[in-house]
């Protein structure tokens, strides 16, 4: 068995209760909501209209259907990628290699999917099929975070994650113990982050469009914002591909049940709440409002993307003409921290275009249902989560200069706000 760290970073998310806790309450709410999303009322705060048996749950044919998608999904991971990129200098120094071929595997995806479609793959049909789905992603989720703690137990030290081994099982199985699990060159994390989750989630929006066009004709106005939108995000992250090897998800979290469940089942059955409430409760929208709505996305996608790709080109080349006449804070590690540019506006601008992007999401389903924007609220929680723990660490690797970082630039998120 592998020995523990020697400095055991402190606990988050509650410790082992919160852990716990967690790993009860998020199925739990991913099941309200795909309830409540169907039912009448649509009421996110009000019970469930009916509590589903195990026969309402359970479905052979729905855990056949995840374990092909995985398969599939694996399967285009494993094709030759355009590029081969290399991760973060891990504790041993040495660097993992990582296939750029995400964006690869959604149009491949795109093109399988349209051939069946033209064969007379009823796409509609899934989302008929969303409860046993989510249910057969949690099973999937749970039996793999476990097989991924018991590997983590035959893994040598240095490649155990700095939060996820506090030697209390509960709380390690929830954060992860290993940083970076893998099975010859196949990555389970990386391949979980951006691959079947993400794709998962269009897919189940095309499916939700689809019975929409069954049921009423055509799309709505509303239903086509929410898709593109949506769509547009996942083809930004699986186009930027690289970016998302210095997360901290890939830098700093092991794997474990938080990301497994939130890559394979929270994503894909959460994220898609709007286009299934659309579905069940059609929204009028006329287009001097759906223009609005769409440039508040496009405001939110500028922020959000030209601050992620300012911090991803200078973190790769400081002297890039994009980048190389921004002013900087020197850091006793020998990296530097942008304090102009989006950087200098707030300490997290990414944060806030992804913020305004998640609102532009919900305004298409109206005001009248507090449900569709239970993206935006849990998204503002975890947002403002990611921060504080984001600063924590920067604390512990800048010291000082992210001291005089956080004077030069005082807010978090939102300019005068946050
Ligand atoms: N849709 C979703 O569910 C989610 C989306 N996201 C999105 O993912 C993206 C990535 O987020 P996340 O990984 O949390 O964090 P960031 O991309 O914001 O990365 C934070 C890191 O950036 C570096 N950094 C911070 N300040 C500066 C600076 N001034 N100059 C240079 N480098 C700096 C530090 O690392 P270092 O110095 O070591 O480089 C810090 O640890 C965001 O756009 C976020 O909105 C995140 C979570 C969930
Ligand atoms: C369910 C729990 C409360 C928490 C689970 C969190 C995960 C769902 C998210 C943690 C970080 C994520 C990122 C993205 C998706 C959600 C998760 C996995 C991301 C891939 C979305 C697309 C972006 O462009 C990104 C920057 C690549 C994101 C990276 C972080």
């Amino acid at each position: 068995m592998a020995p523990l760290q020697g400095s055991r970073a402190p606990m988050e998310f509650g410790g082992p209760l919160g852990a716990a806790a967690l790993m009860l309450l998020l199925p739990a709410t991913m099941f309200h909501l795909l309830l409540v999303a169907r039912s009448g009322s649509a009421r996110l705060l009000g019970p469930p209209p009916y509590l589903p048996g195990l026969e309402a749950l359970w479905s052979p044919w729905a855990l056949l259907l995840c374990l092909t998608w995985l398969g599939l999904q694996a399967a285009l991971y494993l094709l030759p990628a355009r590029k081969v990129a290399e991760g973060q200098e891990l504790k041993d120094k040495s660097r993992l290699r990582y296939p750029i071929n995400g964006f690869q595997a959604l149009v491949l995806t795109a093109l399988l999917l349209g051939l069946g479609m033209s064969a007379g793959l009823p796409l509609g049909a899934l989302s008929e099929m969303l409860l046993p789905l989510a249910f057969a992603a949690t099973l999937i989720a749970f039996i793999f975070s476990l097989l991924l703690y018991l590997k983590s137990l035959v893994v040598p030290a240095f490649a155990l994650a700095p939060g996820g081994n506090s030697g209390n099982p509960i709380y390690d199985f929830f954060l992860g113990r290993e940083l970076n699990p893998r099975i010859c060159s196949f990555d389970f994390k990386y391949f979980c982050e951006l691959r079947p989750g993400l794709i998962g989630w269009v897919l189940i929006n095309l499916a939700l469009m689809m019975q929409e066009v069954e049921l009423r004709g055509s799309p709505s106005l509303a239903m086509w914002l929410v898709n593109g939108f949506q769509l547009l995000y996942v083809g930004d992250a699986l186009w930027h591909e690289e970016a998302v090897l210095t997360t901290m998800d890939i830098i700093h979290d092991g794997f474990g049940f938080m990301l497994a469940f939130g890559d394979l089942a929270w994503v894909p059955f959460t994220y898609s709440l709007q286009a299934q409430f659309l579905l069940y409760h059609p929204q009028p929208l006329g287009l001097p409002m759906a223009s609005v709505i769409c440039l508040i996305n496009a405001v939110g996608y500028y922020i959000f993307r030209g601050a992620n790709s300012q911090k991803n080109t200078f973190r790769k080349n400081p002297s890039d003409p994009r980048v190389a006449d921004l002013e900087t804070i020197s850091t006793a590690t020998g990296r530097q921290l942008l304090v102009s540019g989006w950087w200098g506006m707030v300490r997290h601008p990414n944060y806030l275009g992804d913020l305004i992007m998640a609102l532009a999401w919900s305004l298409p389903c109206g005001v009248s249902h507090l449900l569709p924007y239970f993206y935006l609220l849990y998204f503002t929680a975890l947002l403002v989560h990611r921060e504080a723990r984001d600063e924590q660490q920067c604390l512990q690797k800048y010291g000082l200069a992210w001291h005089e970082y956080c004077r030069r630039v005082p807010y978090r998120i939102m300019p005068y706000i946050y």
